[in-house]
């Protein structure tokens, strides 16, 4: 049996009250256990993931130079092409294994996000690249919707809770390639031991084997999710705002045998991000006398720009 547990997003989208709260159980129990999901009956469709993986794969076999030229300055990489090395996890030195791509918000109706986040950048040499990044995004964020709104409910609050706070929310697409490996990494891993910063993270089936998350005797346990599934994990923005209630599981993209060197990994994580004004304070349910508030307040665009301090994507 798979260490982690699986659930239908169609239970949740169902009319029926039993089917809805045992998706509810199923998942809240899951996120405060293991703070992962493998989940199928979601919105993205198998012929987008495998259209978006093919204009990625195109992406990351340009030039160089091509790719150098998405890389913007002064943003911390929120938008267009990341290069190789360049992010590594909080605490680290060497960096990461990967190169990646950045799809952001396509807001609506709102000029002051508009003008607060970053621009998509648009490959000019590959005419479907963009269109498909953005359907991607958007059939993700209403995945995340539904998903968040169980969570809601298992917190006890309402339904719509989150929707105010991520609607045109800050999220990102990262489509990423870890490249062939050449020679012996000197202490540095595909992906460094992590905890993501958002508040939910869904992956699609990657390209590649290596994602393994961390449970609770501190073993690390392989988590792979069948090609109909979304791997989705709890982030730390979540973590915080539920007091520790909900997990934000510590999880790493862990180098191949030598045999396997030759071989790329792709895999395309969806981070749920909310407005950068959603505060993240412990919500008063989940402040106890056995788990007291062990949490700062903050705000989620003032957290965000404190981790991306951590990663190195952002100078101080
Ligand atoms: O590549 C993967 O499978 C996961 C990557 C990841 O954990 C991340 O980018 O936060
Ligand atoms: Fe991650």
């Amino acid at each position: 049996m798979s260490a982690i547990p699986s659930v239908d997003l169609k239970d949740f989208i169902s009319e029926n009250p039993e089917r809805k709260s045992k998706f509810i159980k199923e998942i809240g129990s899951a996120f405060e256990d293991i703070g992962f999901v493998a989940l199928s009956g979601h919105f993205l469709s198998e012929e987008l993931v495998a259209q978006l993986y093919d204009e990625i794969k195109k992406f990351f076999a340009l030039r160089q130079e091509t790719k150098d030229a998405y890389e913007i300055e002064g943003i911390g990489g929120q938008r267009g092409y990341t290069s190789f090395g360049k992010e590594h996890a909080k605490g680290r030195k060497e960096g990461d294994l990967k190169e990646f791509w950045h799809f952001g918000q396509y807001v609506e109706d709102n000029p002051r996000l508009e003008a607060e986040y970053p621009n998509n950048v648009m490959v000019e040499e590959l005419p479907n690249f963009n269109s498909v990044g953005k359907e991607t995004y958007q059939m993700l964020e209403k995945t995340a919707k539904y998903v968040l709104r169980a969570l809601a409910l298992h917190l006890n609050l309402e339904e719509t809770y989150f929707d105010e706070w991520i609607k045109n929310g800050n999220s990102i697409l990262r489509p990423i390639h870890y490249p062939p490996i050449k020679e012996e990494p000197k202490n540095a891993v595909r992906a460094a031991a992590h905890g993501d910063i958002n508040l939910i993270t869904l992956l699609m089936g990657a390209h590649g084997k290596g994602l393994q998350v961390k449970n609770h005797n501190e073993e690390w346990v392989d988590a792979i999710a069948r090609p109909d599934q979304l791997m989705i994990n709890v982030g730390d923005m979540l973590s915080r705002l539920t007091n520790n209630k909900l997990k934000s599981t510590i999880h790493q993209v862990v180098n191949p045998p030598k045999e396997l060197w030759g071989t790329s990994r792709y895999s395309i994580p969806f981070f749920m991000h909310p407005v950068s004004e959603m505060p993240l304070n412990c919500l008063e349910d989940c402040v106890t006398a056995d788990n007291p508030k062990n949490f700062e307040d903050i705000t989620a665009g003032a957290y965000l720009q404190e981790r991306l301090i951590e990663l190195g994507l952002v100078k101080k």
